[in-house]
């Protein structure tokens, strides 16, 4: 139960969870993927997710959406240019952002959506992709889905009723990312510590990762060690965001992660669904995950508060 006890059990390589019992099977069944998850939170923050119940076919049409939106002209992505913070959709051109703020320009490029609010800010849609519009809305009312039924076991494995971080998500503040990262030359040479994306930990509650065969993704362990989290065909990686560390008090992990220049003569994609808490979500330690020994360790903040306190100290 204690977080000092669950380290104590590291297993020495990422986990890879099947979920299908969590999705059809009978209580004790959730139950058990439930405490699967749990164990690989606190160990690592990241997890292997295999048979998550999204269909392979969505999958593919999103990774073939992302290679058509990519293909597109530079003028045709000035387009539909990401434009502020606030709406934070659109496209952002290699090397305009820097994961870790310490190092260059990331050698990616990305498009952002989001579910769109009644009120809020709209997606940017290309003009030259009719087809890319309805696509990626399936996609994402897929991905909503498919993070519900993770947060779902998510909440069993904190022995909280069922809906617990379901009903804090509601309004989905989430974004879906397509990245995009370019082969680069023969004979390229990194310079001042240049990567794919830089080290970092994610914002938010949990992040849906899917990525092609390329690999480069590495994750650091709680020893301090750097692993290669290798692609698994048919799984989605699961990690854990600085809103959950802090909403498990500690419990659950956020961990460092970067994409490094290995197989960089080729190139690679990845698309990442993050997941973020109703601004008004209330994010104090979970009753579950203090006792005498791992008292509180923040005071309560609300998610919005946190997203703006986060993004402050980053930029
Ligand atoms: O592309 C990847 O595999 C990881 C990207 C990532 O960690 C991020 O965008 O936060
Ligand atoms: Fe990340």
């Amino acid at each position: 139960m204690y977080p000092q006890q669950e380290t104590l059990m590291t297993t020495d390589s990422i986990p890879v969870i099947d979920f299908s019992p969590f999705i059809d099977g009978d209580a004790a069944a959730r139950a058990e993927v439930a405490r699967q998850m749990r164990q690989a939170s606190s160990d690592w923050g990241f997890f292997y997710l295999a048979g998550c119940g999204m269909p392979q076919a969505s999958l593919q049409q999103a990774f073939a959406d992302s290679q058509a939106l990519f293909a597109l002209s530079d003028d045709a992505k000035q387009a539909v240019a990401w434009q502020n913070a606030e709406s934070n959709r659109g496209y952002v051109g290699v090397r305009r952002e820097r994961l870790d703020p310490n190092k260059p320009g990331d050698l990616k490029e990305a498009f952002n959506l989001a579910p769109e609010q009644p009120e809020g800010p709209r997606n940017l849609w290309p003009a030259e992709l009719p087809a890319f519009r309805p696509q990626m809305e399936d996609f994402l009312q897929q991905c909503v889905a498919t993070a519900d039924r993770v947060l779902q076991a998510f909440a069993l494995a904190l022995q909280q009723p069922e809906d617990f971080f379901v009903s804090a998500h509601d309004q989905h503040h989430h974004t879906l990312r397509l990245l995009h990262y370019p082969a680069l030359p023969a004979g390229f040479s990194a310079q001042g510590g240049e990567s794919r994306a830089g080290e970092h930990t994610d914002y938010g509650s949990i992040t849906l990762l899917f990525q092609d065969d390329a690999g480069g993704l590495e994750v650091r362990t709680r020893a301090g060690d750097w692993i290669a989290a290798t692609p698994i065909p048919g799984t989605v990686v699961v990690n854990t965001g600085d809103l959950m560390q802090r909403w498990t008090n500690h419990v659950f992990c956020s961990t460092p992660h970067k994409v490094n220049l290995r197989s960089s003569n080729r190139e690679r994609y990845s698309i990442a669904f993050f997941c973020h808490p109703n601004h008004n979500a209330d994010i104090r330690c979970i009753s579950t995950c203090s006792d005498a020994e791992n008292p509180p360790r923040y005071p309560p903040i609300s998610a919005g508060e946190h997203l703006l306190e986060r993004l402050n100290a980053t930029y």
